[in-house]
């Protein structure tokens, strides 16, 4: 009995899901689907406009500046701009969502000039600017994306000639900053020259764009092969290309590089963008770059060196999209840190592996393949959720320094600066 029940309750919620069933009430048999509402067009008086809108039973359809859109009616409501609803200083919402009633429809829709006018069951008035909807509904999302990037190979980069920034103007101008964020933003890496070979300096660059992150490394970290951690970062060996603290629930967003002192041979640094070799694999097996994008694995982290005992453990997939547009905004790729996988059955581990293999061998093409040697003085900031990076091995002794940066104050800084980020 209670099993039946829970089936039909799930039954509901998927055609709830699909969209089957507009509201609960509609369900009973009712006059208004006898005599379902007349459809008609509604055509704006100025022909120059373009606009034209229909009130169907359960959505709003509106056609303007070459788009089809359709609106929820609860959506419609909700979003109201009114000074009951919205408040326009704080940019805060003071409508109570949970008071819409589910099966609401306006009263009526009127059109005036590019102002839409919904009336809604109690009188309530809702305006809408045309502009206002195109930009903010569903369809018009769908064809933006989020992060304008230029994906890169080793040629691509080395064409583009992408200009460092001097340390007196990135920390003295706004252009200075802006002409670093956006190339950062664009590229996914970025170099600030002329920095003093401190620690200090290094943070003062840092705190210039956003807050620096705290982690188990510490705040501002500094480190040579000694050893001091239990992590192979900390020796003198090759390390393959990765991305840093995948075994977080949300990953560094930038890791900031000064390489303070090398008096050795090697060290040089790898920088691959992953975002190219995961559109190569888009390109050429789709269904690999889904399964990539659908399977989520754990990354690890167990210390125990010294004073220093730490278990992280964060889970999801290698390849992270958006569910509307499916653009990529974050790879996590370490072969290292990856946990045991226990979250799949054996098929589809298998296309994983074979998935990952493809992945791999993109991202292991030398034509990909952007090799810098750190100097003293010259700064990386590297975007820890697309570039990956890895180092040569090295002889002699190597200090390097650096930071973590979290990844909403930077796009908060590029934001504030204009830049769509
Ligand atoms: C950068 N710093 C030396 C502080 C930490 C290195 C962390 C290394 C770790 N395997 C990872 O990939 O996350
Ligand atoms: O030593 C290096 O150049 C980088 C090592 C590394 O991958 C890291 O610290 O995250
Ligand atoms: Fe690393």
């Amino acid at each position: 009995m209670w099993c039946r029940r829970l089936s039909h309750l799930q039954s509901r919620l998927q055609d709830l899901l699909r969209g089957r069933v507009t509201c609960w009430a509609l369900q009973q048999p009712n006059f208004k689907s006898l005599f379902p509402l007349a459809i008609h067009w509604h055509h704006t008086a100025s022909k120059s406009l373009n606009c034209v809108w229909q009130q169907h039973e359960d959505h709003f359809e509106l056609q303007y500046a070459n788009t089809v859109m359709r609106f929820d009616y609860v959506w419609l409501r909700d979003h109201c701009r009114s000074a009951s609803c919205y408040n326009s200083k704080t940019h805060q919402r003071s409508l109570d969502t949970a008071s819409v009633d589910l099966c609401i429809q306006p009263k009526t829709i009127r059109l005036d000039e590019t102002t839409l006018f919904f009336t809604w069951p109690d009188g309530h008035v809702t305006r809408y600017d045309l502009d206002w909807l195109v930009k903010n509904s569903y369809e018009g999302q769908k064809q933006k994306v989020i992060q304008p990037r230029i994906l890169w190979n080793a040629e691509i980069y080395q064409q583009a000639q992408v200009p460092s920034v001097d340390f007196q103007s990135f920390l003295e101008t706004k252009e200075g900053l802006k002409n670093f964020l956006q190339n950062f933003l664009l590229y996914g890496i970025a170099f600030v020259e002329n920095v003093p070979p401190t620690q200090e300096h290094t943070e003062k660059l840092a705190e210039r764009i956003s807050l620096i992150r705290e982690t188990i490394y510490g705040r501002m970290w500094y480190f040579t092969s000694d050893f001091s951690r239990g992590d192979t970062a900390y020796t003198k060996l090759a390390l393959d290309r990765h991305t840093d603290t995948t075994y977080f629930q949300e990953p560094c967003g930038i890791q900031v590089f000064h390489c303070l002192k090398h008096e050795g041979t090697g060290g040089r640094t790898l920088l691959v963008d992953g975002f190219y070799a995961a559109e190569q694999v888009l390109q050429k097996a789709p269904e690999e770059f889904e399964l990539l994008s659908n399977v989520p694995l754990k990354h690890e982290y167990i210390e125990n060196v010294g004073e220093c005992h730490n278990h992280m453990i964060g889970v999801g997939p290698v390849l992270n999209i958006y569910p509307w547009n499916k653009e990529l905004y974050m790879i996590r790729y370490n072969n290292y840190d990856r946990a045991v996988i226990n979250t799949v059955p054996y098929d589809v581990v298998h296309r994983w592996y074979t998935a990952h293999r493809t992945l791999t061998i993109e991202l292991r093409k030398p034509e990909n393949e952007f090799w810098v040697k750190l100097k003293p003085g010259r700064v990386l900031f590297i975007d820890n959720w697309r570039v990956l990076h890895g180092r040569e091995s090295f002889t002699g002794y190597r200090q390097l320094c650096g930071c973590y940066l979290t990844r909403d104050d930077v796009l908060n800084t590029a934001r504030l600066l204009g830049l769509q980020a």
